[in-house]
């Protein structure tokens, strides 16, 4: 099988600062001050062409940083990140920019997409069409609810055929309607045999879509299959989470970041 994306010990550290001053005295003499936080830890998965690949775990756990980071949004630490030669590689969360207007936004993403200037004329209105938009897209995207950026986002991913399409709890915001119609064309990328990424903390969701599914905790993966092996373990996990207090989700926490420890040490 072709592989898609290859993602090997992918770590991720974030500084972390107590306060405006100690951001300030950590520009003046980098390293001193503030604090190592890992979003991700020594994180590897690969995908196969055609793979629908699902990111799960409990909030904080580092999907949307790993999402980011295959997208090529965000740079890793350390670790590699490779995807296949020719693919074109969409994040339907990136890139807009919220002094432009819709339809700027739409030829601005296609032309970095390599798209020409008349390809762009034939592809706008099918995008348009699909974001609901309407007479919004004469106005600047940083005008528009949370819901109607990712239409957008969503519409312009879905209408230039990419081989890799990374959505980002897309569907999460925005209207049943144009969550339905967004699940169809996903649907009909799978039939396709497109490579996606797709970050949701909807379990019917995933289950419907995913082949794989990596499962990340604080920073770490914690299980890495198909969906079949995983989703029933993770759904304990979560039956299991739920129950606990917040003593022992602060317990539970701090085994993990010791265990992260570990990793990172290894
Ligand atoms: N720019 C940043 N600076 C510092 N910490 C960050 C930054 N971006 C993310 N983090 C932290 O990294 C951790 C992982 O965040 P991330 O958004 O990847 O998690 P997630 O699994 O997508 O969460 P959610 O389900 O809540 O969307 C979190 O603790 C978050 O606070």
């Amino acid at each position: 099988m072709e592989k898609a994306i290859v993602a090997k010990n992918i770590t991720k550290k974030y500084k972390l600062y107590h306060g405006t001053k100690e951001r300030l005295l950590d520009l003046v003499t980098p390293k001193s001050y503030g604090e190592d936080f890992y979003a991700l830890a020594d994180v590897s998965f690969e995908a196969e062409k055609g793979d629908v690949v699902g990111f799960i775990g409990i909030n904080g756990s580092g999907k949307s940083t790993l999402s980011n980071i295959v997208a090529g949004i965000v740079p890793e630490t350390s670790g590699t990140i490779e995807i296949n030669g020719q693919a074109s590689l969409i994040a339907v969360a990136s890139g807009l920019k919220g002094d432009l207007t819709g339809r700027d936004n739409i030829e601005l993403k296609c032309l970095m997409l390599g798209f020409s200037k008349d390809e762009i004329k034939k592809l706008e209105p099918q995008i348009i069409e699909f974001s609901e938009l309407d007479n919004f897209i004469d106005q600047p995207v940083k005008s528009y609810s949370s819901g109607m950026k990712s239409r957008l986002g969503f519409a312009i991913s879905v209408n230039v055929d990419p081989d890799i399409l990374i959505i980002d709890e897309a569907l999460s915001v925005g209207d049943k309607a144009f969550a339905e119609k967004s699940l169809d064309k996903m649907k009909e990328f799978k039939k396709m045999g497109k490579t996606m990424i797709f970050v949701s903390h909807s379990i019917g969701q995933m289950k419907q879509f995913c082949e794989k599914i990596l499962w990340l905790e604080y920073g770490m993966v914690k299980d890495f299959g198909t969906v079949e092996e995983v989703m029933p373990k993770y759904e304990r996990f979560l039956k299991e989470y739920k129950k606990m207090s917040k003593e022992e989700r602060e317990a539970y926490k701090h085994d993990a970041l010791q265990e992260q420890q570990k990793v990172l040490m290894a």
